[in-house]
């Protein structure tokens, strides 16, 4: 399943799953519990026979999956310990009643009392805080979480997260006290954003998502991942190369080509028909010794950049990269002016730094921004110092809220760059692409990655495609690309890699 639920969304699914009698919330702990221990065996079948395990259980429901979790490891012939925090009289109902069942098994000790106990486990369970976190871990907790993450070094030890890493937000990957990396987080139902966002993947090491019979529909602003798309959105289904789109590459000046002719090269290898690039007159000669499929039309000005647009065949159009911040702020009005689906990256975002309100006057709706996180926290610097600022009470305020925020007030699509891409419609629609887990592909930090990014998207927005769907895409192709060529990739051979993704697409 690709949608992933808030902490919010998840306590409403499970609430109304026992509202409509599908389901009690003991059942939903012991599938819970249940599943983390299939988990556990599969991903490290040497465990299977048996040996020392602690668990630490919270306060909560996060705790009361550790009880079952205790008592199935205890009735698999393990040695196990619960160290709780909380007083367990004060645990809500089917919390308390998996630790009545524990308790007539084994030992809990408080979670006090962890630094001093000895003993080398095989496991640790971390139960402690899953979607119920809501503020920062006291420093008790904190400095218990760091004294197991010690025990748990020597390497012999495993750690599983139940349902998230205690300490970690499970909206906004934020962490809030989160000390005990783990080597694998089991979680229920669906992912959650946290799993993906900013340090999540760090500190879950791998991700297993477990089903415990809960159905959900939560609506189209839910969180999406990207996917696979269908062969047919990319293949050309015949037509000429007009019916395939035409993009324009606006490029800066002598010596400055190179990001934009990456950008136009990207935009073509995605399928649009035709690809333009245009510089200053006097880098003509330059990038014409550099292309061959791409065209060429010097563009020296914004007058003659508004006489090009007379042809409206050029239905792309894609700035920024190796622009210069003055042929940005002179060429980004006549552009965004002729309404066209427009591609914003790079030189044409910085150059409004200090003057954002200049930009989002003109943007319209078949814009796509395509800011890393410094560009964004020029555009939007409010929103940037919200994601840095310490979080207060509640959920934290996630790169996902930050780039739905910005694209709601720029009024067009907003992509906000990183292994944890976000992209956000203004109508509150997201995708995240995540590149991370079985995804990961560090090979990206790479020079001109983002520039190749630019072109992906343009290329898809020549072809037709929707703003935040061609955002979306060329996002998931980019990292498929980047996974395809792995070690050594440099900027220029993503754009290559890309036939073998589009080939590899099934119907
Ligand atoms: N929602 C579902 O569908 C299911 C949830 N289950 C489990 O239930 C968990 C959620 O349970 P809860 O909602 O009880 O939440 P948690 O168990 O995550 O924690 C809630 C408790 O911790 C306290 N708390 C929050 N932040 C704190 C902090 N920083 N320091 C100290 N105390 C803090 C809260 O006041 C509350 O008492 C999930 O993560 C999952 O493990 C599973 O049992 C199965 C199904
Ligand atoms: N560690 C990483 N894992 C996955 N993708 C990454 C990573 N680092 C960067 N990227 C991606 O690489 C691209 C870099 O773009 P950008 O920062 O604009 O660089 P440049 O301007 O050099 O092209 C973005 O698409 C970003 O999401
Ligand atoms: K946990």
């Amino acid at each position: 399943m690709d949608q992933l639920l808030t902490s919010a969304q998840i306590r409403a699914t499970e609430t109304a799953a026992m509202a409509a009698g599908d389901v009690t919330g003991l059942d939903l702990m012991e599938r819970a519990g249940a599943g983390v221990v299939d988990a556990v065996f599969s991903t490290w079948p040497g465990l299977k026979a048996g040996g020392e395990a602690w668990v630490l259980a919270g306060p909560g429901n996060n705790g009361g999956d550790g009880y079952v979790i205790a008592r199935l490891l205890d009735g698999r012939g393990w040695r196990v310990t619960v160290f709780a925090l909380g007083d367990p009289a004060r645990l809500p109902p089917d919390a308390s009643a998996n630790h009545a069942r524990w308790a007539e098994l084994g030992e809990t000790r408080t979670l006090a009392a962890l630094p001093e106990a000895t003993g080398q486990p095989a496991l640790i369970v971390d139960a402690l805080f899953g979607t119920g976190l809501t503020r920062d871990l006291p420093d008790e907790v904190r400095r218990a979480l760091a004294g197991v993450a010690e025990v748990a070094r020597d390497g012999a030890t495993r750690v599983v997260a139940v349902d998230i890493p205690s300490g970690l937000c499970a909206d906004s990957g934020r962490r809030r006290g989160c000390d005990l990396p783990a080597d694998l987080t089991v979680t229920f139902h669906s992912a959650k954003p946290g799993h993906f966002l900013a340090d999540g993947p760090e500190i879950c090491g791998a991700l297993r998502v477990v089903d415990i019979g809960l159905r959900s529909d939560p609506g189209p602003e839910v969180l999406r991942l990207t996917s696979a798309p269908p062969r047919r959105v990319v293949h050309k289904s015949g037509g000429h190369k007009y019916n395939h789109g035409h993009v324009l590459v606006l490029a800066g000046g002598p010596g400055r080509g190179g990001a934009a002719r990456l950008a136009a090269r990207a935009a073509l290898r995605v399928g649009a028909g035709l690809v333009t690039l245009g510089p200053t007159p006097d880098a003509l000669g330059e990038n014409a010794a550099r292309l061959d499929a791409v065209m060429l039309a010097p563009v020296a000005d914004a007058p003659v950049l508004a006489r090009i647009l007379d042809d409206s065949r050029l239905n792309a159009l894609c700035l920024g990269p190796g622009l210069g911040h003055e042929r940005a702020r002179d060429l980004v009005p006549v552009v965004l002016a002729a309404r066209r689906a427009t591609l914003l990256d790079a030189d044409a975002l910085s150059a409004y730094s200090g003057t954002p309100s200049a930009l989002f006057d003109h943007l319209h709706p078949a814009c796509v921004l395509t800011p890393h996180d410094g560009e964004f926290a020029w555009l939007f610097p409010d929103l940037a110092d919200r994601l840095a600022a310490p979080p207060g009470d509640g959920a934290a305020f996630s790169r996902l809220d930050a780039a739905r925020a910005a694209a709601r007030r720029a009024g067009c699509t907003v992509l906000l760059k990183g292994p944890d891409t976000v992209i956000a419609a203004p109508d509150g629609r997201a995708v995240l692409n995540a590149a991370s887990y079985e995804r990961a592909a560090p090979w990206l930090a790479t020079a001109g990655a983002g520039d190749v990014l630019a072109g992906l998207i343009a290329g898809l927005l020549a072809r037709g495609l929707a703003p935040v769907n061609a955002a979306a895409l060329a996002a998931w192709l980019h990292v498929e690309a980047a996974r395809g060529f792995g070690p050594g990739l440099i900027a220029e051979d993503l754009p290559e890699a890309l036939p073998g993704v589009l080939r590899g697409l099934k119907d």
